[in-house]
C-alpha cells in the first residue's frame, strides 16, 4: 500500500499540493485523474522521489520515500515520467535494458537479457528493437519507455500518461497488459498507478481512483463511487453524463 500522509508542495510561492492524504492500494490499476494542472505529475513524482519531498509523509509498502536508499526504492517503484522529446541515438532494446540497470547493476546476466526478450515482446516492439528512438513515431516510442518500467521487475509501476501518442489498438493492448499483470494472485503481480486523461479507459480498466483538483484531493474510491455525473460534472467543470453499455459505465463528454 501506498500511504500519502497530509503533502503539501510549492514551488516558489505557488501551492501546487495542499495537505494531500490518501491511500494507493496494492494490487490492480490505480488511475489519477483531474482537469491539467491538478497536480497529478507533480503526486506521482513525489510518490518516485523523483521530486524531493517538502512535507508530509510517503511511505511505499511500509518504506519511507525520503528517507530510503536509493537502490532499494529503485527496486520496489519503477516510474516512466511523461517523454518530453527524445534527443538521443539510443536503441529501442538498450533503453528497455537500462530497467534492468537496479538488478545487475553494470554486470547483466541471461537472465536479465531474457527479461529484456519479454518486455520487447510483451509491448510488441520486436520489429523495432533495434531501431533508434528518434527513429520511431511518438506512439512506439511511448510503448519503448513504458517496456523499460516493466522489465525493473518492481512491485509498483507508476507512469505518467502511458496513454499519450497510443492508438486505439495500442492503448487497449497497453491499458490490457498492464491490467493482466495487476492481478492480485498472479505469479508476478504488480501495482500500477497511472495518470490518465482518457475517462473511458479508466472506466474500463481502474480499479481504485483518485481524482485531484487544484492541488486538492477530491474524492478517492472505487470505480463506482468516483465516476458519478456529479463528482465528474465538478472535477472537470462541465456537464458529463455517465450512461450505462452492457453493464459497464460508459462517460459521455463531447456533447
Ligand atoms: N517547474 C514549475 N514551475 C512552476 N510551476 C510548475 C512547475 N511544474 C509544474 N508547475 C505547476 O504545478 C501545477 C501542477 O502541475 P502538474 O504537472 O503536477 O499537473 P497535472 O495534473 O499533471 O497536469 P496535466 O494534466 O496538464 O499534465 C500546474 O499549475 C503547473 O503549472
Amino acid at each position: 500500500m501506498i500511504q500519502i500522509q497530509n503533502v503539501s508542495h510549492v514551488i516558489g510561492k505557488s501551492p501546487i499540493l495542499t495537505g494531500i492524504t490518501t491511500r494507493i492500494p496494492r494490487h490492480g490499476i490505480t488511475a489519477l485523474i483531474g482537469p491539467n494542472g491538478a497536480g497529478k505529475s507533480t503526486l506521482l513524482n513525489l510518490i518516485a522521489r523523483l521530486t524531493p519531498l517538502q512535507s508530509g509523509q510517503i511511505t511505499v509498502d511500509d518504506v519511507d520515500v525520503s528517507t530510503a536508499p536509493t537502490q532499494e526504492l529503485a527496486l520496489k517503484i519503477a516510474v516512466v515520467a511523461q517523454q518530453l522529446g527524445v534527443s538521443s541515438r539510443l536503441r529501442v532494446r538498450d533503453l528497455v535494458a537500462f530497467g534492468r540497470w537496479p538488478h545487475h547493476r553494470g554486470r547483466p546476466a541471461q537472465r536479465d537479457e531474457d527479461a529484456v526478450d519479454q518486455a520487447i515482446a510483451a509491448f510488441d516492439l520486436q520489429a523495432l528493437q533495434y531501431r533508434f528512438l528518434d527513429e520511431l513515431s511518438g506512439g512506439q516510442q511511448q510503448r519503448a519507455f513504458v517496456a523499460m518500467g516493466v522489465v525493473q521487475d518492481t512491485d509498483w509501476v507508476l507512469l505518467d500518461e502511458p496513454l499519450n501518442n497510443l492508438d486505439m489498438y495500442h492503448a487497449k493492448e497497453l491499458t490490457a497488459g498492464l491490467h493482466a499483470m495487476s492481478r492480485p494472485g498472479t505469479e508476478r503481480s504488480r501495482s500500477i498507478v497511472m495518470v490518465v486523461h482518457e475517462i473511458n479507459y479508466v472506466a474500463a480498466w481502474a480499479d481504485h481512483i483518485v481524482a485531484l483538483k487544484d492541488g486538492a484531493l477530491v474524492f478517492s474510491g472505487p470505480p463506482d463511487q468516483v465516476l458519478t455525473e456529479p463528482i465528474l460534472s465538478d472535477l472537470f467543470g462541465m456537464p458529463i453524463r455517465v450512461v450505462s453499455i452492457d453493464g459497464k459505465p460508459v462517460i459521455l463528454h463531447h456533447m
